[in-house]
This record gives structure tokens, sequence and C-alpha cells, in this order.
């Protein structure tokens, strides 16, 4: 990647505007005016064409809903451009053939099954495949390149308790200790220099971010914390399901995994990180009849003299200048409505009417901020380009 950077002031149909990081890679021009990016030669598009970007990315299971999610991220993303999307099933298919939405989108590449994937002509990858195959394809792939896990794969430390609560052997122990976990706001630093990240879960992501800045400032007790979550069903994954049938979602709520979800452990890591001691939870996920949208509604202890207001100004200073995740003005209630389709994890904080107890809500999509769009956040991270970079969508309401 050989690119020429300048800045100026110019005038656009008589207004001044200022130009800043125009950029050539090899003689084509890209022009960023506002915050936005255009081709000087071309007009403005929504597109993942691979020519006109600089930063070459392969999408293993872009068949799937995280695939997707990423197809639809990029295509306003200036830097990374598509040449390489696999699938199982689906191999063999035109991208638009799977998603029909994805009609406009000519210049995808054909879906190739994952062994047949050429990483020649690639940077950086994206590894949206199920937990359990993604450990020996990516320990197969090219040493040069960036990679971004969203399986669980490789986000547990402790190989033996991936074993346990995986129920199968670790493919890639030498890997796993190279991986770094992808919870953005926490570990950027550590992002910054990572060749491989393993992107968080969903739940994981919603529980930490609230309850990790509360750890750190020993806000909170170690003990009887109990999370009560909600899942959008596009959780699941896009595979048939018995369970994922409208009739069997419609009208009704349902639990699952109770008292063994395989995120309890990756939850317990990092808050037990936080706390440098051993942080167990009571964890209850429940599947709703909605395509996406994630609430954690978390009931804690809080330490003597600890005021529900020293909760919220803790969270207040820890997330101040943080983009995606928004600590909400006192007594509003987060809702999953409001992050719909963004980035964006909302957050606050309520007295419990039992003295010493508190209630935090935190929403996100789990498509985006718990999953694809971390995973964006963490490669631009990776690759040295703002974290922002693709990610200016507003919430999708209603
Ligand atoms: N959905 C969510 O909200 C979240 C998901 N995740 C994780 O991200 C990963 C992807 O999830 P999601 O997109 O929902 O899953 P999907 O089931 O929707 O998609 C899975 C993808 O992997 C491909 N695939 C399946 N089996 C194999 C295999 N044996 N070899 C190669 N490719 C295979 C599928 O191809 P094909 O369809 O052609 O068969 C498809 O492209 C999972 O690990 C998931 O746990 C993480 C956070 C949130
Ligand atoms: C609704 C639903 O089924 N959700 C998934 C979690 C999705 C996710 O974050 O999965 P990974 O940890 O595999 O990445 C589940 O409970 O297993």
């Amino acid at each position: 990647m050989s690119t020429t950077t300048f800045s100026s002031t110019c005038f656009l149909k008589g207004s001044e505007v200022k130009v800043s990081n125009l950029k050539s890679n090899n003689g084509n021009w890209k022009l960023h005016i506002g915050g936005s990016t255009a081709l000087s030669t071309k007009r403005m598009q929504i597109s993942n064409s691979k020519q006109e970007k600089e930063i070459r990315v392969a999408l293993l299971g872009a068949s799937g809903y995280t695939g997707a999610e990423i197809i639809r991220l990029l295509a306003n993303h200036p830097y990374f451009g598509i040449t390489v999307m696999t699938a199982d099933r689906n191999a063999g298919k035109s991208m638009d053939s799977v998603f029909p939405h994805f009609i406009t989108q000519k210049d995808l590449p054909v879906l190739v099954s994952t062994n047949d994937a050429d990483f020649s002509d690639v940077d950086a990858v994206f590894c949206c495949l199920p937990h359990g195959t993604t450990q020996e394809i990516i320990k197969g792939l090219p040493k040069r390149l960036k990679i971004v896990d969203l399986s669980a794969d490789f986000r547990l430390r402790n190989v033996s308790e991936y074993e346990e609560w995986y129920g199968q052997p670790h493919r890639a122990p030498d890997l796993q200790e190279e991986a770094v976990y992808g919870l953005t706001e926490i570990l950027r630093e550590e992002i910054k220099n990572a060749h491989l990240v393993a992107n968080p879960g969903c739940y994981p992501t919603s529980i930490q971010l609230p309850l990790i800045p509360l750890i750190k400032a020993n806000l909170i007790e170690h003990k009887n914390i109990i999370v009560d979550a909600k899942s959008g069903v596009s959780g699941a994954g896009r595979g048939a399901k018995v369970g994922n049938l409208y009739t069997e979602l419609t009208e009704g709520i349902m639990s699952y995994g109770v008292t063994r979800h395989r995120h309890v452990p990756e939850i317990e890591q990092g808050l037990s990180d936080a706390a440098h001691s051993k942080v167990t939870i009571s964890f209850t996920p429940h599947l709703m009849p909605m395509s996406r949208g994630m609430q954690s509604t978390i009931y804690v202890e809080m330490g003597s003299g600890v005021t529900t207001e020293n909760l919220y100004q803790q969270l207040k200073v820890s997330y101040q200048d943080e983009e995606f995740v928004r600590l909400l003005e006192k007594g509003a209630v987060p809702r999953t409505h409001d992050v719909r389709g963004s980035n964006y994890c909302y957050i606050n904080v309520f007295p419990d009417r039992i003295p010493g107890r508190a209630i935090i809500i935190s929403v996100i999509d789990n498509l985006v901020k718990g999953a694809s769009g971390q995973a964006l956040q963490n490669l631009n991270i990776m690759m040295g380009f703002p974290e922002n970079t693709g990610l200016g969508y507003l919430p999708l309401f209603p």
C-alpha cells in the first residue's frame, strides 16, 4: 500500500470547503470532504468495489447474518474492499442470490468454499464462521494477514476452559496465546498491535461494557451479580432450526442455556481481569420475537457506602470520550429500538427499591456492536484508520 496525503482549502460550487486527507494510492485519488469520501473522477456511490479501496478484505462465512452485516457496513467504508467471500452450502452462488437485498452490489466476488479461497490478494480477514470450525481454518491462513474472528474460538485464554464449555478439543492452542480479546473500549491499546483479534460475543459485550468500569473502580461487589438478558433471533445465525421458526417464537419469550450458557466463562474472564480476583455471575439469556437487538438487565450489590450516583458518575467519566458507548440522561430507559442498526451501546443505572442494590440496563444491536460493527471497529484500529470509519450509521427507528 503506497499512499500520498495532503490537506488544503478549495471552492466547490462557490462555497469554501476544507479538503483534508487527499489520498493517492497508485495514482487513484480519493477526496475527503466534510468526513465523507468520494472519488474525484466518479460520483459518490455505495459500493464494495475492490478497485477503489486500498485494503483488500476476505470475508469468511459471508453468506451468514454477520457476514452480510459486514458487507452492509463496508459498502460505506472508504478503505476496505472485499476481494474474497466464502460460504459452505452456498458456495458457487452470487451474494444477491443468497441475500436479494444486495442486488445493487454487483461488484461483490462470487462465494467460494473456504478451502478454495485464494488469499494472495488479501490484507485482512473477517472470520464469520461457526465456533468449532474456525481454529483449524485460521491456523492455515498466511501469517501476514490481520484477522478478526467473530466466533468464540479464540475468546477464552484458558484452553481447558474452552474445551470444557465448548465440548471439543482446542485445535490451535499456540494461536490462542497470540489472540487479543476485542472489547474495543477496554482493550484498544492491545488491539492496535494484534495479529488476531477474538471479537467478543454479543451478550458479553452488552454485559462487560457497563460492569468493567464499575469493578475497576471498586464500586460493586464481586458476588451476587445477576444478569437477565434478551436477544433477537438473528443472534442464532441463519441456519434453519425448528426453535427459530416464526410459529415457535412469535407471541412468546423463551429462556435458554439456563445455568450453563457458554458465554458465562467469557463474561467472568473479563470481569475477573478487571477485579484481579474471581468474579462470578448468574446469567440467563432469553430469545425474543424480534429480528435484532439485545438488552441486558443487570442487578448488582454496591460496595459499602456507595450510591447509584457514584455508579452513574463513574460510567460518565469512563465513557465521556467514547463515540459508541453512551450513558443516557438520568432516568432515561435504554431501548433496543434506539440502537437498532447502529454500533452504539446505550447504558443507564437505576437505584433498586432494595437499599444497597442497583439496576443497570445496557442495550446493543447484536449484529452490530455485538458482532460485525465491533469487528469493523477493531480492524480499523489494527489497520491504523480512525476506529469509527464506516460506522457512522444512525440507529434505524422505528
Ligand atoms: N449472529 C450474531 O448475532 C452473532 C454471531 N456471532 C458469531 O459469529 C459467527 C457467525 O455467526 P452468524 O453469521 O450469525 O452465523 P450464520 O449461521 O448466519 O452463518 C455462518 C456462516 O458460516 C458458513 N459455514 C457454516 N459451516 C461452515 C463450515 N463447516 N465451513 C465453512 N463455512 C461454514 C455458512 O455458510 P452457508 O450458509 O453457505 O452454509 C455461513 O456463511 C458465529 O461464530 C457466531 O457465533 C457473534 C456475535 C453475534
Ligand atoms: C440468540 C442466540 O442464539 N444467540 C447466541 C449468541 C450469539 C453470539 O454472540 O454468539 P457467539 O458467542 O457464538 O459468537 C447464543 O446464545 O448462542
